[in-house]
């Protein structure tokens, strides 16, 4: 049986959550190029040096970028020239997820009902999400009023009341300590598995690589604007793949 490749066999990425297809792109002086499939249900952390293009893939996938070439496609629809509200997709950054001047509660209410008007039933749904994320009774309060792990706590309630089949995540937790960090990976995981509907995919962007050891199915390793480097996680982090990830990694000695 062929193991499945970044490229894929072509049913599998009809299926795929997100595909970037020679996506070709600039900005500064750096140029970037990135063929990626990332499965429904899959969880892939993108690692690599400062300035390699972690962010700059979500920013193309999400759409607050747009490619010079290439096709990014979603569930086999072709999302290169849609809108980021018009993509199947919920995006967490590491701050300002939220609008200062609402309470959590309207916050997470912008996920289902744009205008604020909420039904009876949207508003159970709400605090229902709340809850799912440990926030009940905190509907009143406003960002400023919550701790940084609070106010992302309200970003997931909103993310995973949007139901949507893919999830982006610029180091969402970063400014987390480490306790913390894994609490909201946990939760994390958990949300994308309920209801019985398929879980939902995630990229997620990380500089901590026990976070993608603990959670991620696959890594990807971004240098100088491309994936140097994808695999299953157990073996991209043993560093045992690739000498690019070992040294980024730390794990291979280095001669003075
Ligand atoms: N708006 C922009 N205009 C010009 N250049 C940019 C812009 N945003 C990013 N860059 C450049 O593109 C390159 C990739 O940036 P990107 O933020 O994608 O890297 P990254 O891998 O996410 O880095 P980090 O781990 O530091 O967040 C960097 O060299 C950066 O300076």
């Amino acid at each position: 049986m062929r193991s499945p490749s970044d490229r894929g066999d072509v049913a599998s990425d009809a299926r795929a959550a997100l595909r970037l297809d020679d996506v070709r792109f600039a900005h500064g002086g750096a140029a970037f190029r990135f063929d990626l499939t990332v499965r429904s249900g899959e969880w892939l952390a993108l690692i690599g040096p400062s300035g390699a293009g972690k962010s700059t893939l979500l920013d193309l996938a999400a759409g607050f970028l747009t490619p010079s070439a290439g096709q990014i496609l979603m569930a086999g629809a072709n999302v290169t020239r849609l809108a980021p509200a018009e993509r199947p997709l919920s995006m967490l950054f590491q701050e300002n997820n939220l609008f200062p001047q609402l309470d959590a509660f309207r916050n997470v209410a912008l996920g289902i009902a744009p205008r604020l008007r909420v039904s009876k039933d949207e508003r159970r749904q709400i605090e229902a999400a709340l809850s799912a994320v440990g926030l009940e009774g905190y509907g009143r309060r406003r960002p400023a009023e919550m701790s940084g792990g609070e106010r992302q706590r309200v970003a997931l309630a909103r993310a995973f009341l949007r139901r949507r089949p893919l999830i982006l995540l610029d180091e969402p937790f970063a400014a987390l300590g480490p306790a913390l960090r894994r609490d909201m990976l946990g939760l994390l995981d958990a949300l994308r598995r309920r209801d019985g509907a398929p879980p939902a995919a995630i990229v997620m962007v990380t500089h901590h690589p026990e976070d993608a050891a603990s959670h991620a199915d696959r890594v990807a390793y971004l240098q100088a604007g491309e994936i140097a480097a994808i695999g299953p996680a157990a073996a991209m982090l043993s560093g045992r793949t690739d000498p690019r990830v070992s040294d980024y990694l730390g794990l291979r000695s280095r001669k003075a």
